[in-house]
C-alpha cells in the first residue's frame, strides 16, 4: 500500500494509533484480528522499533500472528501468557453499553477467549461501527462441522421462538465451500437486523450443542476508541463513563502502510 490512505483507513489508523498509547512496556497484550487491529499491530511494531517498547503479544488468529512477527513483535501463545494485561481488537458493531458484534473475519472464538483472559479490553473502531441497537451486521455463530445443518435448524427454531427480527441464517462460504475457522469450525451468519436482548440471545445460542461460540461480546469491552477520517479520536470508557477527544496527525510511515 502506498500514497494517500482512504478516509476509512485514516479513521481506523488514528483509532489504532491512539489505542497504542495504552500499551506499556512489560505488558502482555492480546492482539485482535481484522483491518483495524492490523493497524494496531503495525503501530505497536513501530513503537517496538522506534521507542524500545517491550511487550509480549498474544495473537487471535494465524493472520495476526503472521503480521505481528513481520513487524517485529514477540509473539507468545495464550497458554504461555496465561493472563493478559490488555487486549486491543476491532469490532463490527458497538452500542452505547459497549456490547459488540464481532467475527466478521471469522476470528470470534480466539478473540473472545483472549479478551476474556485480559484485565482490560479496548475496542478500536471507525465511527460507522457505532449503532443504537446491535444486529445490522450479521451475527456470526461458530459451529462444529459435524451435523452443522441440524445445528443451523436448531438456531433457526430458537430465533423463531424468541421472535427475533430477521431470522435468516446462512452458512458462510469461501468460494463454493464452507468457510473454515482457525479452529476448523464453520460460521453461520444470522441476519437479524435488530437484536433486542443480546445477553439472552447469546446465552440461548451457546446452549445449542453444535454451537461453539457466538459473536456477541457482552460485558467484555471496557473502552472504545473511535477514529474519524479527519483525525479526531474519541475515547469512551464503560467504568468512568468518560468521553475524551483528541486530534491526531497522519504519519507518513512506509512501514505502517504495508499490506496485511
Ligand atoms: O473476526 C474478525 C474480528 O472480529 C474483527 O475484529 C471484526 O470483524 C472487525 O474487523 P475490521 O476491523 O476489519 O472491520
Amino acid at each position: 500500500m502506498s500514497g494517500e490512505l482512504s478516509p476509512i483507513d485514516k479513521a481506523k489508523f488514528v483509532a489504532a494509533r491512539q489505542a497504542a498509547e495504552f500499551v506499556e512496556s512489560g505488558m502482555r497484550v492480546g492482539l485482535g484480528t481484522g483491518s483495524t487491529a492490523a493497524w494496531l499491530v503495525r503501530c505497536l511494531g513501530e513503537k517496538v522499533r522506534e521507542e524500545g517498547l517491550r511487550i509480549k503479544g498474544v495473537p487471535t488468529s494465524t493472520r495476526t500472528a503472521e503480521l505481528a512477527r513481520d513487524v517485529g513483535l514477540e509473539v507468545i501463545s495464550l497458554d504461555e501468557a496465561k493472563w493478559l494485561d490488555l487486549t486491543i481488537d476491532g469490532a463490527d458493531e458497538f452500542d452505547t453499553e459497549l456490547s459488540l458484534i464481532k467475527g466478521g473475519g471469522g476470528a470470534l472464538l480466539q478473540e473472545k477467549i483472549v479478551a476474556t483472559a485480559s484485565d482490560q479490553m479496548i475496542v478500536i473502531a471507525d465511527a460507522a461501527k457505532e449503532v443504537r441497537m446491535l444486529g445490522g451486521f450479521p451475527l456470526p455463530v461458530e459451529v462444529i462441522p459435524f451435523g452443522w445443518q441440524s445445528t443451523q435448524a436448531l438456531v433457526e427454531e430458537i430465533l423463531i421462538s424468541m421472535d427475533v427480527m430477521g431470522r435468516q441464517a446462512t452458512m458462510r462460504m469461501n468460494g463454493d465451500r464452507p468457510f473454515v475457522t482457525d479452529e476448523a469450525n464453520h460460521i453461520i451468519d444470522l441476519h437479524l437486523s435488530r437484536i433486542g436482548n443480546p445477553r439472552q440471545l447469546s446465552m440461548v445460542l451457546n446452549q445449542i450443542p453444535g454451537v461453539v461460540e457466538n459473536g456477541l461480546f457482552i460485558d467484555i469491552c471496557d473502552k472504545v476508541v473511535i477514529g474519524h477520517s479527519d483525525g479526531r479520536v474519541e475515547v469512551r470508557d464503560i467504568n468512568e463513563g468518560t468521553v475524551t477527544e483528541s486530534q491526531l496527525d497522519f504519519v507518513e510511515d512506509e512501514n505502517l502502510f504495508r499490506d496485511i
